[in-house]
Formats: structure tokens, C-alpha cells, sequence
């Protein structure tokens, strides 16, 4: 691979006069993944000027950096992550809103620093890194020539876990924003299923990585899609059935299960490994139960439903799976296909358990947890909605994979619950109005209701 003129600086030299600003506006992201723990420090793992500082034009730093948090986990490094930080000596207006603060010290002092993504020209930049293959300092972009060029960028304002740019409504450009060592499974599923010859997910066409951690991965955006969580809520809304549309996700599901397990290893599925499984999702119900203390009184009937999982022979195999399914992860194209997205797993998750082969049921239950989801939103609740959804999705994936998740439900109900568990862990970190929509999951499965 050609490597083009690095300008990597000396990274300690840029930290003292950052971390000011990261201090305020890093915990403030939404992808900020450390929320509600303090920050008391920044390292640097890698810093590139993918364009200078110099000040002749605005500068463009890709960042790597390590926030420093007590009360992280022994032995466990401090989160990582991307930042790409546009420099300016004047700030244009129509990028004010992009603002992160001006640099008081050092030779870059009164310099602008704002969120360089949301710059078109440092965007395109980006872009055009992918169309020509090769390294920048430790940065190392794949991709080809054959992309088009000059697709005019934008940030696309969704509520992510990561960055995404779409480039003329063509490519979308995902930059993962908490970085950890190992080949994000985003990356690889999704080229893994393109091998498989799976059309259910946009094949890959370029990425950039450090050698260590998958960056970013551009794929064909899917411009006249909807996503599943709205065309659910608008069925809700209309008094409509979605029942044909669930039909359509098992099936998809259970294609992309198919393909995922005939291109990556699997493995037997026995009685020891379920008791193993759910072992792991009663230390998860426990740790969840510190974090938030509404759990607490559930936590007799949630455990007996793990152990019941646990006593079950376990049939079937384990395999590589989405890891995060609910209906934001589809999307239905004009033509009426489901595609599916987004194969990070659960982001608080550590890199290796994400990567681990699993049952393929917890996929299902995450679904099935997400039609919940939508019924609970809508007002006047509507669980029958909710049901017929569920026994149609679960229908629909029988139907395509030959295997029925209904005929072994206490594996299934224990997912569910594993899932209900991490909801709570989630939205009470990230969307606290949102808590008491799994919380009364979590009251029905612990048999309370
Ligand atoms: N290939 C695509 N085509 C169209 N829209 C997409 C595509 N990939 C992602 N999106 C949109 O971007 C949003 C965020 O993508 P996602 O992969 O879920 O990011 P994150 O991991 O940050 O949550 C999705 O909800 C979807 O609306
Ligand atoms: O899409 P992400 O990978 O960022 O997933 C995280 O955020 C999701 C919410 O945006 C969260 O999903 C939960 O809320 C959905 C409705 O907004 C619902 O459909 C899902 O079933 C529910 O789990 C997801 O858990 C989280 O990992």
C-alpha cells in the first residue's frame, strides 16, 4: 500500500492545549459512551493531520483519544475514541453550530476547533481518502478508485451510537466513534455475508483501520428506505396491522442467520453451554441490578427464569449473529425487501463477547422485544398488536430457516429477558423518559405481572 506524505506531530504536544475543550464537549456527545462518570483525563493513542495545521486553509486532525474515568472495571483500559477535529483561524458562521471551543494555549492559541464532520470540504476529504487507497501516519484507508467522485457530503442526524456521513445519497459512511482493538464485527459480518452471496445487507465498499481497530466502513446507502421502528410506529398510529411487514423480517432474519452460519465457524449447542449462557446473563442481571436499583425486586423471578433456561438439553448450534437486532436495524426498500444494518452488537459490550458465536435466538428476542417496544410507545397501549407481531415475525423466520424459535422457549424467554435487562441499562444512561417501557418487560418476564 503506497503511503502518501504522513504528518503525524509528536501527539503529547497537542494534548495540553485540547484537553480543555474535550473536557466539556466529549461527555455532552450522544456516543459519548462514559456518561455520568467524570472525566479526569485524556491520553492520546495516535493524532494525524489529515490536513496541515499550518493555517493556510483549515486543518483536519484525526484523533485517537483515551478518556480517563474512575470507577472503570480493574484491568480494563480506558475507553478510546475517534474524534475528527476540524482547526480553523476563522470560523465561517454556517459553522458555528459545529463549534467546540478556541484553543487558549500554545502555538495554536485563538485557533477554532469544531467537529470536522459536519465541515463539507473536511467531509469530502474523508471521501476522497477512500478513492485513493493507502496510509496517512497510522491510518489506513481501503477503498478504490472506482467510487465516484466529488458526492456532496452531510452529517446525518439520527440518534447513533456512532457518526454517519451520506455522500449524495449514495454512500454512507459510518465512523465508529469508541474504538476498540479487533476487526469491528460491522465490517465483518457484513463482508462476510457479501461473500456468502446474502443481499440482505449493503456489501462494504471501502473502510479505513489502523492495523489494530476498524475505523469507519462505507456502504451503498439506501435512499427511498424507511426504517422498521417508524413504518411500525405509523402502522400503530393508522390503527393498521403489521403483520405482513413481520412475516417479511423473520424471513430476513432467518436469510442472514443462514448465511452468517454457513460463512463463519459454528458451533454444537449442548447442555453444559446453556448452563454457561445462562450463568453469564445472571451476572449480567447483577451488575445491571447495581447500575439501576429499580431492578432489585425483580431480580428472584428474573433469575428463575435464567435457570430455567440453564436446565434446558440445548439443541441447535451457536453461530455469529447481529447481536443489536430491533426494528431500527431494518430497513424496507421502496420495492417492498428488508435489508438489515448495523452488525456492531451492543455497544457497552466488550469487542470479544460481541464477536462471540451465539444462539441465534437472541436475535429473535431482540426483535420481539422491539414490536414490544413499539406497542408500549403508542398510546392507548395495544399489547395484542404487539403479539400478533411477535408470532408472525417468529412464523416468518420458521418458515425461512426450518427452525422455529417458539419450540424451545424457556432459551427464548431467557434472551428476552437478557435483553429487557440491558434495555434498562440503556435507557436509563441514555434516555431516562424512557426507562418504564422495558422496565414493564421486565415486571411481566419476572412473572410480577
Ligand atoms: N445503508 C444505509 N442506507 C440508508 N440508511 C442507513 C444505512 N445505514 C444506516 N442508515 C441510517 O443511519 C442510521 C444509523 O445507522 P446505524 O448503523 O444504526 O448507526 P449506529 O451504530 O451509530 O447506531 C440508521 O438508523 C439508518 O436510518
Ligand atoms: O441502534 P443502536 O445500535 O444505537 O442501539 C441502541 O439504541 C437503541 C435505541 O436507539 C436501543 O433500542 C431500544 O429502543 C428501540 C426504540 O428506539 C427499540 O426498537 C429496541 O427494541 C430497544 O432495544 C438499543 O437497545 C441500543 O443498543
Amino acid at each position: 500500500m503506497p503511503e502518501t506524505a504522513s504528518t503525524t506531530r509528536a501527539p503529547a504536544a497537542l494534548l495540553p492545549s485540547l484537553a480543555p475543550l474535550l473536557h466539556e464537549w466529549l461527555p455532552r456527545q450522544r456516543w459519548f459512551a462514559g456518561k455520568g462518570r467524570r472525566v479526569t483525563g485524556f491520553t492520546l493513542d495516535a493524532a494525524t493531520e489529515l490536513l496541515p495545521l499550518d493555517g493556510t486553509g483549515p486543518g483536519l486532525l484525526h484523533l485517537l483519544v483515551r478518556v480517563e474515568q474512575p470507577a472503570r472495571p480493574a484491568q480494563t483500559p480506558a475507553d478510546c475514541y475517534q474524534l475528527l477535529l476540524g482547526v480553523r483561524t476563522q470560523l465561517p458562521p454556517r459553522l458555528a453550530p459545529a463549534l467546540i471551543g478556541r484553543i487558549r494555549q500554545g502555538p495554536l492559541a485563538g485557533r477554532a476547533v469544531y467537529e470536522g464532520l459536519r465541515d463539507p470540504r473536511l467531509a469530502g476529504l474523508l471521501y476522497e481518502r477512500l478513492r485513493t487507497p493507502g496510509r496517512i501516519g497510522p491510518l489506513r484507508f481501503h477503498g478504490s478508485a472506482t467510487l465516484p467522485a466529488s458526492l456532496a457530503p452531510r452529517v446525518l442526524d439520527a440518534e447513533q451510537s456512532n457518526s454517519s456521513l451520506v455522500y449524495g445519497d449514495t454512500y454512507i459512511l459510518k465512523i465508529f466513534r469508541r474504538v476498540s482493538p479487533g476487526a469491528n464485527p460491522d465490517l465483518e459480518l457484513p463482508l462476510a455475508l457479501a461473500r456468502a452471496g446474502c443481499a440482505r445487507v449493503p456489501e462494504p465498499v471501502a473502510w479505513f483501520e489502523t492495523g489494530a481497530s476498524t475505523l469507519g466502513v462505507l456502504q451503498p446507502y439506501l435512499r427511498d428506505s424507511r426504517d422498521g421502528w417508524r413504518l411500525a410506529l405509523d402502522a400503530l398510529a393508522q390503527g393498521g396491522e403489521f403483520t405482513s411487514e413481520a412475516l417479511a423480517l423473520g424471513r430476513a432474519t432467518a436469510e442472514v442467520h443462514l448465511a452468517l452460519a454457513e460463512a463463519l465457524p459454528t458451533e454444537k449447542l449442548h447442555r453444559a453451554r446453556t448452563e454457561l449462557l445462562a450463568g453469564e446473563m445472571d451476572q449480567r442481571l447483577h451488575a445491571a441490578a447495581k447500575a439501576v436499583p429499580s431492578l432489585l425486586p425483580y431480580v428472584p423471578g428474573l433469575r428463575a427464569v435464567f435457570a430455567a433456561a440453564g436446565d434446558t438439553s440445548g439443541t441447535g448450534w451457536l453461530q455469529r449473529v447481529h447481536g443489536d437486532l430491533h426494528l431500527g436495524q431494518t430497513l424496507r426498500s421502496a420495492d417492498g425487501g428488508w435489508s438489515v444494518i448495523d452488525f456492531e452488537g451492543e455497544p457497552a459490550k466488550p469487542l470479544a463477547e460481541r464477536c462471540r458465536p451465539q444462539p441465534a435466538v437472541r436475535d429473535v428476542a431482540g426483535m420481539l422485544r422491539s414490536f414490544d417496544y413499539a406497542a408500549r410507545t403508542h398510546r392507548p397501549w395495544n399489547p395484542e398488536w404487539a403479539a400478533r407481531c411477535r408470532d408472525a415475525y417468529c412464523t416468518g423466520y420458521a418458515e425461512a430457516s426450518g427452525t422455529d424459535p417458539r419450540t424451545d422457549p424457556a432459551l427464548l424467554r431467557a434472551y428476552e429477558t437478557d435483553k429487557a435487562v440491558y434495555e434498562v441499562v440503556y435507557e436509563a444512561r441514555h434516555r431516562p423518559d424512557w426507562l418504564p417501557v422495558p422496565m414493564a418487560a421486565i415486571e411481566r418476564l419476572a412473572g410480577a405481572e
